[in-house]
């Protein structure tokens, strides 16, 4: 062979070799190191908007002051919120709260309410989740922001997450379920049991619904406080009343109780409604808010309710 075509034959087979190699590794160091890259910027661009979501001790308005009744179960969950918070050194492990706690109830009675003003007494940041900025994302992608979820509680500790409707992330497994939903339960799952695992961090999450029944049995384990927050009853509805009418000129021309005792079944968020619009009238029409005109609005309202219900 002339020195040529051994020349040749030498380039050709050192060239093979520097493509198999780049094609066996250094082209997957690359690539991962550029997944990565992207990964960690697409993990810090769900941080930054999953962060709206979360408000100082000092942005959030609502206070215990504001929440009538419940006073059993507020105390409840101040005590255990203390607890997380700050769990006791030294002390057994058995006194430690469970960083997941549930609240379950019929519509419109305070469980966002009260999640909020707990924040803030805790002095604690309030993140909220909103769902529907996970949900319906391209598959792969709510885990993502499940994972940002947890490095966000992270870093912005001390803090409640609030999931309400958590029954729509958390529901029972079934055998026709969709593959990214399972697997996203399943790494939700995870991402708990790691807050679990470490409880100094200050991370707390705190479920709300109106279908407890719908959650999987897995996650209803990892929220084993689970406090009701009930219709109010008569003695509840007159306290929320009385909270509602505090800025009104002429409280005393209005007969609380009797209004609390029509408004039986009547949840927090109707009381409110009925209040709201008695004032918007009254105002419009330039007379005085009075227990009449209570009544009426509250008639209306639940005529309205009635009528909606046969519908649906
Ligand atoms: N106990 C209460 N004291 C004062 N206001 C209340 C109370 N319960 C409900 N409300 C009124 O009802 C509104 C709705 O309450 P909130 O959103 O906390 O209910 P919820 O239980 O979280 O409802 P949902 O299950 O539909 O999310 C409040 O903004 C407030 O005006």
């Amino acid at each position: 062979m002339d020195q040529k075509a051994l020349q040749f034959l030498n380039l050709f087979s050192i060239s093979l070799l520097t493509g198999y190699l780049t094609a066996e590794y250094v082209w997957p160091f690359i690539k991962r190191r550029l997944w990565n890259r992207s990964s960690i910027q697409r993990r810090l661009r769900h941080e930054e908007e999953l962060s709206y979501g979360a408000l100082h001790p000092d942005e959030i308005s609502t206070g215990f002051e504001d929440i009538g009744g419940n006073e059993e179960a507020i105390l409840r969950l101040r005590q255990l919120t203390d607890l997380l918070l700050a769990p006791p050194t030294n002390a057994s492990r058995l006194l430690h709260a469970p960083s997941g706690l549930l609240l379950y109830g019929p519509p419109g009675c305070g469980k966002t309410m009260i999640a909020r003003a707990l924040a803030k007494s805790s002095g604690v940041r309030f993140l909220s989740l909103n769902l529907a900025t996970i949900m319906d994302k391209w598959v792969g992608e709510t885990e993502k922001y499940i994972e940002a979820l947890f490095s966000l509680a992270r870093k912005i500790a001390p803090v409640i997450i609030f999931v309400d409707e958590i029954d729509a992330l958390t529901r029972k497994r079934g055998a026709g379920e969709r593959e990214w939903s399972s697997g996203m339960k399943a790494q939700l799952l995870t991402f708990w049991d790691g807050l679990q695992s470490d409880r100094t961090e200050g991370v707390i999450i705190l479920g709300a619904t109106n279908r407890p029944q719908d959650i999987d049995e897995a996650f209803l384990r990892r929220m084993p406080v689970q406090i009701k927050i009930d219709l109010p009853g008569l003695e509840q509805r007159a306290a929320i009343l009385r909270i509602l009418l505090e800025d009104l000129d002429t409280p005393d021309v209005i007969d609380v109780d009797l209004i609390a005792e029509m408004a039986t079944g009547c949840s927090g968020s109707d009381i409110h409604e009925m209040a709201r619009r008695t004032v918007l009238n009254t105002t419009l029409s330039k007379t005085i808010p009075d227990t009449e005109s209570f009544l009426t609005e509250l008639d209306l309202l639940q005529s309205e309710k009635i009528n909606c219900r046969r519908y649906i």
